[in-house]
């Protein structure tokens, strides 16, 4: 017999009243509907009484967006971004601020509990981990710090970012989070409109010079430019396009976080060590300067545009290099080849940085296989890094320690750095 829905009185479109319980991963907070349903609420902070207009409803959890505080907790701000603001009806609120609607801190003990949920559930791992604030954050309620920004264009040459969760375009008449000329240069361009469909891309590198880049869908664009980008006195080529730290600070703070991970006890000059998902070179570089001038590191890449200046940029370690590959593959190759290769990568270390899903099963038995001394992972997504986490320790490895930043304030993504050793 099939069992009734076990919410039949929540539907799509419903405004419900919801206490708000903690913070759950992606910036929604959990409440529980007298129904039984779970509810991911987003606009809310924990300990709040709302009003929540439902988004979706699945089988055992519904979505929804708080349009009313009833009982505000003391942690609520106005929102660093007008256009986000709770005051607006849910589909006309911008979208990547996600906790600017409360003070950078209290997003970074957010951060603290997600991250530390996730590795004690997925990893098995029981330590709480501090999130760290990046330079002036918290001075500036965590505005201006992106370098890079992207607007989409549409039909109509309307120009805006997106809202929370969909492709409709907010025509919006600030960029708080944004570097501040690049804040100045696209509002102009919002306010003018522009040819369209398409996007346009902001950058603001080392120079402070903004470039923008019109991209309109089916046409070629302008060729992207080479940056230089600066981590302390070392300077890195990337393309206009290729994937670049958003942060001002980002790059210096996980170059220096990548170092401080890395066990100089356990540095073999002789060995081949790894920067896997390594852009443009920036954490082959931390790895290679500690390891000294005769490092051999090979960073490895699937974007072959940024292969080609992790060349460049690894270019004083002589006997380093760049590879472009998919990191599971570059792995099994490895694993096929000589004794020799395989003996030296066992004595290396290995830096890797995946994309948001993660490292993943495939990648992380080939590393238990291969068994590197150690291990530094930098990781964007909270429970990726605890699923991958759980998965090491399996494979032999133990967690020495782990840093957490927030690069990305009022926003609910967190960075981390986690350093682990061959047990
Ligand atoms: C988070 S970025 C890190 C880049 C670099 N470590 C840095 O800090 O500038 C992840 C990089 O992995 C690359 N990537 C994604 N999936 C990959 C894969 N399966 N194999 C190799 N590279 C991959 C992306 O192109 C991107 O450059």
């Amino acid at each position: 017999m099939t069992q009734p829905a076990a919410s039949s009185d929540l539907a799509l479109g419903d405004t419900v009243e919801l206490e708000v319980g903690d913070v759950a991963h992606g910036g929604v907070f959990v409440a529980r509907h007298p129904s039984g349903r779970v509810v991911f609420v987003a606009d809310a902070l924990p300990g709040e009484r709302v009003r929540a207009r439902v988004t979706e409803l699945k089988k055992r959890f519904a979505r929804a967006e708080a349009v009313e505080v009833l009982e505000a907790s003391p942690e609520r701000l106005e929102h660093v971004w007008a256009e986000a603001s709770i005051d607006r009806d849910p589909d006309d609120r911008v979208g990547g601020a996600e906790l600017g609607h409360t003070s950078p801190a209290f997003g970074r003990e957010l951060k603290r509990r997600v991250l530390t949920d996730a590795l004690n559930r997925f990893g098995g791992i029981d330590s709480e981990v501090e999130v760290a604030a990046l330079p002036g954050d918290d001075d500036n309620r965590g505005r201006h710090w992106r370098t890079r920004v992207t607007l989409h264009i549409d039909a109509d040459g309307q120009v805006g970012p997106y809202a929370a969760r969909s492709h409709h375009i907010i025509p919006v008449e600030s960029l708080p989070l944004a570097f501040n000329d690049i804040e100045e240069l696209a509002l102009g361009v919002i306010r003018e409109g522009s040819r369209g469909p398409g996007r346009l891309d902001f950058v603001a590198p080392a120079d402070f010079e903004v470039r923008m880049r019109r991209r309109l869908d089916g046409r070629r664009a302008r060729d992207p430019e080479v940056l230089r980008e600066r981590v302390a006195k070392r300077e890195f080529l990337v393309r206009e396009d290729g994937f670049w730290q958003v942060h001002r600070h980002a790059a210096t703070t996980l170059y220096a976080a990548t170092q401080r991970a890395i066990d100089r006890a356990l540095i073999d000059d002789n060995a081949l060590h790894l920067d896997l998902y390594g852009g443009v070179g920036l954490l082959g570089a931390a790895l290679a300067e500690v390891v000294g001038d005769h490092a051999r590191v090979v960073s490895v890449e699937s974007a072959a545009a940024a292969t080609e200046f992790a060349r460049e940029n690894l270019a004083e370690w002589r006997d380093s290099g760049a590879v472009t590959a998919r990191v599971d593959r570059y792995l099994r190759g490895l694993l096929d080849s000589d004794a020799v290769t395989r003996d030296a990568v066992h004595a290396g270390t290995v830096v890797l940085d995946p994309p948001r899903s993660g490292a993943g099963a495939e990648v992380v038995d080939a590393l238990g296989e291969l068994a590197p001394a150690q291990l530094v992972y930098v990781a964007c997504d909270p429970v990726a890094l605890a699923r991958d986490t759980g998965m090491l320790r399996e494979r032999g490895y133990e967690l020495r320690g782990i840093e957490a930043f927030d690069l990305f304030p009022n926003t609910h993504h967190v960075e981390a750095v986690a350093a682990f050793v061959r047990a």
